[in-house]
């Protein structure tokens, strides 16, 4: 089914937590809420439950208003991050319950629920754990399973909350290849939330970025990628190299910076920030480089480098290892970004690049 948000606001005291989200989520697709911790995306699921209520704004699923409908009200299947399970009830059982504990005129005749189970399990791809208890099952058959009982009852939208978020990466990945599956058979509008990018890029036709309770950004994962729409979509998704340029006829201009491979932009003249991702800088060894590298670090297969430019501005580079020119520390270099975005305005106060996580680390001040 459908589902639309309209202006929902939600404030717990002071803290105004959603500021007025607007959403459309089409009949069958699979919307992944993506962003930091506390941007408000677990109270956005929870009131789309039933589970929370907001101070205003409007929900229609199906063309239906849910805020005038109780949680038992709303058919959505729910999936968190730590699912509890029955543990005294056998998979199959804990399939069953959602089916179980209906009132009498909607409930099923057992046999048809005990059918219902078994054609879940089939296209779950757990019958053979089906008369286990939950203590038997590793956590990722635990989310299948919980995902189970969630889709038992047919739900009008399901809600996935970080559902795969305490597995390991490995994982997680199946998970991922394996829900995209049973979505794409179910059929069931599904809004699954998580901080990982790379599993709502993989995972979703759309991605809603959220930052402290506004919507950044709805698009496709390539759309965001190539586009992103705000500085903070930009750090978000790993363009943490902010540079002060000067724009000049659509130039970006700034000691150090050779820019002449990135296309000209149709944005007025002034101070402007390019945002660029450490893998996306070319480093041209010159006495004349405004960047003198501070800090060389190598993964095995990648070099990370820290370099310091004019008016205290940091960057960051990553080469893979093999093709890198030969650099050292306090070496001067030119920064060549292959793709960058500009945004207007000049870089938020000065906030250090996180630093690198190096196999072996070679420190200026350590020499
Ligand atoms: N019941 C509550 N009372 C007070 N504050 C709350 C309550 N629920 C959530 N918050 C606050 O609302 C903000 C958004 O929380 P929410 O759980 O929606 O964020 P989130 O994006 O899902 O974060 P995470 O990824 O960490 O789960 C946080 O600052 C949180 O502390």
């Amino acid at each position: 089914m459908s589902l639309t948000v309209q202006n929902l606001t939600r404030r717990f005291g002071q803290t105004e937590v959603l500021r007025g989200i607007d959403l459309e989520v089409k009949s069958g697709e699979l919307v992944a809420l993506l962003g930091p911790s506390g941007s408000g995306k677990t109270t956005l699921l929870k009131i789309i439950a039933g589970l929370d209520w907001p101070d205003a704004g409007r929900l229609v699923v199906g063309g239906e208003d849910w805020l005038d409908k109780k949680a038992q009200e709303r058919r959505t299947g729910f999936v968190f991050q730590h699912y509890a399970l029955f543990p005294h009830m056998k998979v199959r059982d804990n399939i069953a319950f959602g089916l179980t504990v209906m009132d009498r005129a909607h409930r099923p005749a057992p046999a048809t629920i005990a059918k219902k189970v078994e054609e879940l399990l089939h296209f779950l791809q757990i019958p053979h754990l089906a008369d286990r208890y939950p203590a038997e099952l590793s956590g990722g058959q635990r989310q299948r399973v919980a995902l189970g009982r969630a889709l038992a009852i047919d739900p009008a939208v399901l809600l996935l909350d970080e559902p795969f978020g305490a597995l390991d990466a490995q994982v997680r990945r199946d998970l991922r290849r394996w829900l995209r599956e049973v979505h794409d058979k179910a059929g069931t509008t599904t809004i699954f939330v998580t901080h990982d990018q790379e599993e709502a890029f993989e995972l979703a036709d759309r991605v809603v970025v959220m930052g402290a309770g506004l919507i950044e950004q709805i698009g496709s994962a390539d759309q965001i990628y190539d586009h992103p729409a705000s500085p903070f979509v930009a750090r978000f998704l790993g363009l943490t190299v902010e540079i002060p340029v000067t724009m000049r006829a659509g130039r970006a201009e700034a000691a150090g910076l050779d820019t002449s491979a990135l296309p000209r932009r149709a944005m007025a003249d002034g101070p402007a920030t390019l945002f660029l991702r450490p893998a996306d800088i070319t480093l041209l060894p010159s006495p004349e480089g405004a960047f003198r590298v501070t800090e060389i670090a190598t993964t095995g297969a990648l070099l990370r480098l820290r370099m310091e430019g004019p008016a205290d501005c940091q960057a960051e580079a990553e080469l893979p290892r093999r093709a890198a020119p030969a650099l050292s520390l306090g070496q001067t270099v030119t920064l060549r970004p292959e793709v960058g975005h500009i945004f207007p305005g000049s870089p938020t106060p000065a906030q250090p690049a996180p630093a690198p996580a190096p196999v072996s680390l070679i420190k200026e001040s350590s020499r």
